[in-house]
């Protein structure tokens, strides 16, 4: 039997401190497989563990299958944990290891069958005699994997457990994960900071930032139609582009946005999501773009629906097929509080910030109207002091594409292919009519 989970305004807090998790509602389909994402301390695992009841639930009410479950002691839940560290029993053989949970359920049953079958499944089925010692990282973790699927719970939940792996073997292990969660058909709940695990492992992905539920959706439209600068900087990778913009709508001329020093005009026949702008006129947004939504080529090559920019080399990034090339157009990046990696500012650069008080104080203006994004922009009309900097734009190009640092290069922006965000960092288009496929 597999499970529905639902989380219906759940909230966590240890002791008298600020919210671990903070009202978060959630339903997990019997069967589903969903990611829980975001940066260190969000309150993934605390989710996790409340679900599992090893956690008590502050406020709110979990249901297991519609019956409510705050209360129901985790042995009775019929769920099985996998965290990061193996915790296997070392001197028990694998075999034992991945009987023992079979052992404890009954101990006078034949647990042969089951311990082959487990094996067999995870490609372990020739380390049955040996003690955890003797095997490697990845084996030790499928043991782990084949310990928690052994006596068939009924929902899996996952605590980071790729993560003491090196890059190639948790690649392996998370194409195995998939394909065992869907042979067995049983509801995961699996807790990932790396999104690139999320996504390509779960149906869903909830994202979580500092405890409170950000966005939930399949892969696709978290990433097509991120709510707000926070999922859009988080998934992906080369990290959305985000930069500080005013929108000016003059009237009886179209409209355009203020990138620092360029500007992108908009056409004169403004889609409807384009007009979804208008009532921003003289407002700093956010502009976000992908780094495949701007490209190196100059105006003459222009195709409908691309507008010119120039940059300034600052940085390239080979990766072997393709380059990232770090640009400076003179526009200033929005800050996106909580992120894990914020782009860090070369050592040298000597920009304007907003300093720890104002950074504070504007979060928690934000933060006291919306308890979900939170962007933070420098000031209107702030002096702008630019030296050096890592650039506020990076752009893909093929990696035979020669470029000198310094030089300035002709860019041409996809309008299509922006997002734009509000003050407190939520999206405003596109709408989701204007994503296709989704
Ligand atoms: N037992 C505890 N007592 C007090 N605070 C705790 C306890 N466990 C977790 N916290 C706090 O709750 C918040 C959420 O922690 P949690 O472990 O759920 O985050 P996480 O997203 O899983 O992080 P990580 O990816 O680093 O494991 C953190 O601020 C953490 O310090």
């Amino acid at each position: 039997m597999t499970r529905a989970i639902s989380l219906h305004h759940v909230s966590k807090r240890y002791r008298r401190a600020e919210h671990a998790v903070d009202n978060v509602s959630l339903n997990v389909e019997p069967g589903e497989f969903l990611v829980l994402l975001g940066p260190s301390g969000c309150g993934k695992s605390t989710v996790l563990r409340m679900i599992a009841g090893l956690e008590d639930i502050t406020e709110g009410d979990l249901y297991l299958d519609g019956e409510h479950a705050n209360d129901i002691p985790p042995s009775e839940r019929d769920m099985a944990m996998v965290f990061q560290s193996f915790a296997l029993y070392p001197n028990m053989t694998i075999r034992d290891n991945i009987g023992f949970p079979l052992r404890v359920q009954d101990p006078h049953a034949d647990r042969t069958p089951r311990v082959e079958e487990t094996a067999r499944m995870l490609g372990i089925g020739d380390l049955l005699d040996r003690y955890p010692r003797q095997l490697s990282g990845g084996e030790r973790q499928r043991v782990a994997m084949g310990r928690a699927i052994s006596r068939r719970p009924s929902a899996f939940l996952m605590d980071e457990p790729l993560s003491n792996l090196d890059a190639k073997l948790r690649s392996q292990l998370r194409a195995e994960i998939a394909q065992l969660t869907a042979e067995l058909g049983v509801t995961t709940l699996y807790v990932t900071h790396d999104q690139v695990e999320a996504m390509s492992l779960g149906h869903r992905v909830a994202v979580l930032r500092g405890g409170v539920l950000q966005q939930v959706g399949t892969p696709r439209e978290i990433y097509a139609l991120p709510d707000n600068v926070f999922v859009a900087a988080f998934v992906g990778t080369p990290r959305m582009n985000l930069l500080q913009a005013v929108v000016q709508a003059p009237l009886g001329r179209p409209m355009s946005i203020v990138l620092g020093r360029q500007r992108l005009p908009l056409p004169a026949e403004l889609s409807a999501d384009q007009q979804l702008l208008r009532i921003q006129q003289g407002r700093q947004i956010i502009v976000g773009l992908r780094s495949e939504a701007a490209r190196i080529a100059p105006p003459s090559q222009a195709r409908a629906g691309e507008v010119a920019l120039t940059g300034i080399v600052q940085h390239l990034d080979y990766q072997g097929h393709e380059t990232l090339v770090h640009l400076d157009t003179g526009s200033t990046p929005a800050v996106v509080a909580d992120l894990e990696s914020p782009r860090q500012q070369q050592p040298g650069s000597s920009r304007r910030t907003t300093g720890p008080g104002m950074l504070t104080r504007i979060k928690d203006r934000a933060l006291a109207q919306i308890a979900a994004p939170v962007a933070v922009l420098d000031p209107p009309k702030a002096p702008r002091q630019r030296a050096v900097s890592a650039g506020d734009l990076v752009v893909r190009t093929g990696a035979d594409l020669r470029l000198r640092t310094g030089a300035q290069v002709p860019l041409l922006v996809d309008m299509a292919q922006l997002y734009f965000f509000d003050q407190l960092g939520r999206r405003i288009c596109p709408t989701p009519a204007q994503v296709p496929g989704l």
